[in-house]
This record gives C-alpha cells, structure tokens and sequence, in this order.
C-alpha cells in the first residue's frame, strides 16, 4: 500500500517499551507535541457535547424490527469479533522481541508492527500500532502476520471477511440513499485494498504533552473502527472544537474516508479526527479501512451530477494525501473542490 498517511515508519524501541510500560517514566523527547498537535492546543467541548458520529448499529439499521436477533443473523458475527479482540489484546501484550518478529521496514513496504507516523518534525505519536493488508487475498504479505498468539492469523482473516461482507452491506444501504444502482457504487470498492490497523494506545501521566493518533481525516473509501475495550480517545473535529465520541457498546464506528466523499461529489463528508491517552488506561482499537476507486481514478460516480471535485488518479491521489495532511493539517480533498 503506497501512502495511507504515511511519511516514515519506525520501530518501537526498548526504550520506548519501557516508557509505554510504566506511565510514571519520563515521556521521550520523541513524543512530546509541542507543534499545535497536542491536545493541549485544541479546545475541547464540554461534558455534555460529545458527538453523535455515524454510530452504525448495525442491527437497528438493518432491520428496525428484530433488533437482537437481527444482529446475530445479519450482523458481524460476534463470535469473530470476540476471537479478533483476544488475539489482539493477546499481541499487544507480548514482550517487545516477540512483536518485533513482525516489525515495520523502514524503507520498506507500508506493513508490519512499529510506529506508523512520525511528523516533519521527527515526533511520534504515543501508540504501538500493526498494519497488515487483508485483501485482495493475493496480496496478503504474510511475513508481516504474527504467528503468535497462534490464533491471530485465522482471527484476521475471518474478521477481514466479515468487514467485507459488512462494507457491502452498508454500501446497499449508502447507494438506496443516494438514490443510484447499487452495482454502481459496490464496483468502486470490489476487490480493492482492505488495510487492517491495530492500534494500542498506552496510559501516560500526562497525556496532555503527548498525541495517541495526530488529527487526519481517512484516505481511503471506508473506515470501520472496533473499541476493544471502553476507554474513551477518539475525538471528532466540529466547529473548530474537538468533540469526544463515546461509541454504544458493541457499535462499530463508520468513518467516510476522503475517497467517498469523492465518489459520492460530497453526499457524506469525511472528518478530522484524533485519539487522545488517558493517564490509567490503554485504548485498543481494530480499524479496517476499504478503499475504491474508479478504473483507477478517484472521482465522482457519474450518475450525481455536475461533479464537486477534480478527478484525481490514485497513485496521485495518494501522494498528495500524505503531504497536505502532513504539511497543513488540512484535508486534502478540499484542494480537488471545484
Ligand atoms: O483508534 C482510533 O480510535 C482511531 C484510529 C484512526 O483514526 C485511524 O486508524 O485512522
Ligand atoms: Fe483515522
């Protein structure tokens, strides 16, 4: 995967290990924001003001009558979800050499367990965090899965599945909305890249100097993001304010990525986001972002109108991604309004 808001990668070191480990060691130069990207330079809404994202409950959406039942039998498959969260709370936990067996390259391909950003201004966000790309199944890259804990490979890939099968569905859903064909909004996306993210967002004393993921807006199509456990973070930029979402147990969090904001010429907006660390608690999160295109091309689908943005191809589109997200903290997409 070239790009996906990346400019350089890093491995965790033992240093930094132990820093992650033990909240009350001082906090490594490397991960003090003081570049506007802290969260002490942004203003936060009050108690009261959290955000109603597009929390998808996917049971309530999808049939308003069976709730419960609903969600066992066209809902992702809990079991799957279950099995995914272990793994992955049982990888994070491994001695630092044991995750390193999947380490990051720098300079390598865009996969592996390391830090996964770093500013222009060499500073690193505080979380230790594994990519891997999950489909199409040909390009699966299995240097970079963990062979341990033993069950993490077959959890990844029934949950890669099982977000597959879920991102059609939402797309139905999305393109009866938007009033086109589904085929035509479901082509944009089959058999594209689908990234898995995992990210571990250790405690740390004083949260307030460090960033746990420096605010972006999503490349790619879709974003679907799982909460491992309850421990808030997540912040959604609105009104120049950061409002803290707090998704319902058991709720998947739908995020637009730039890319179908594009497609749809602006129907659903993509948002600025970042996670903030608690002082006592680790956040683990899994995130699968879908990508899509058109023939190669990020562009409005045909059938919306008078198109809202310039037609960009992908390689483009994704190197032009990082650099403004980087460069001006800004969405990118915005330079392709018309
Ligand atoms: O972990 C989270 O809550 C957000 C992660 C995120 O924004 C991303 O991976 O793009
Ligand atoms: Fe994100």
């Amino acid at each position: 995967m070239e790009g996906f808001k990346v400019i350089n990668r890093d491995i965790i070191t033992e240093a930094t290990a132990m820093a992650f480990a033990d909240p009350h060691l001082q906090i490594p130069d490397r991960y003090i924001r003081a570049d506007g990207i802290s969260p002490a330079a942004g203003v936060v809404a009050g108690d009261g003001e959290n955000l109603e994202l597009p929390v998808v409950d996917m049971a309530r959406l999808l049939d308003p009558e069976h709730r419960e039942a609903e969600l066992i039998n066209h809902g992702v498959d809990e079991a799957v979800i279950q099995k995914m969260k272990d793994s992955t709370v049982n990888f994070f936990e491994l001695p630092l050499e044991d995750k390193n067996a999947v380490a990051v390259r720098p300079g390598g391909t865009d996969e592996g367990f390391g830090h996964h950003f770093r500013s222009s201004a060499g500073k690193l966000d505080w979380a230790e965090n594994l990519i891997v790309e999950t489909q199409p199944f040909q390009q699966r890259n299995l240097e970079f899965w963990p062979s341990n804990p033993p069950t993490f490979r077959d959890s990844i890939d029934k949950y890669a599945m099982e977000m597959s099968n879920l991102t059609m569905r939402l797309l139905r859903l999305m393109a009866s909305d938007l009033g086109v064909e589904h085929e035509t909004l479901l082509a944009a996306f089959r058999g594209k890249r689908q990234i898995t993210a995992l990210h571990h967002y250790p405690p740390c004393h004083h949260p307030e100097k460090v960033i746990g993921i420096t605010p972006h807006s999503d490349g790619f199509g879709l974003t679907l993001l799982l909460q491992v456990n309850d421990t808030p973070g997540l912040q959604v930029s609105k009104d120049g304010r950061w409002h803290p979402v707090r998704p319902l147990p058991g709720a998947l969090i739908i995020n637009v990525g730039e890319t179908l904001e594009v497609l749809t010429n602006g129907h659903y907006k993509s948002v600025f986001h970042r996670v903030v660390v608690d002082t006592k608690r680790s956040r683990v999160t899994i995130v699968v972002f879908q990508d899509a295109c058109i023939d190669g091309v990020v562009k409005p689908l045909p059938e919306l109108g008078e198109p809202r943005y310039h037609a960009i191809g992908k390689s483009e589109y994704f190197k032009d991604h990082i650099t403004e997200v980087v460069g001006q903290g800004e969405r990118f997409i915005d330079t392709l309004k018309k």
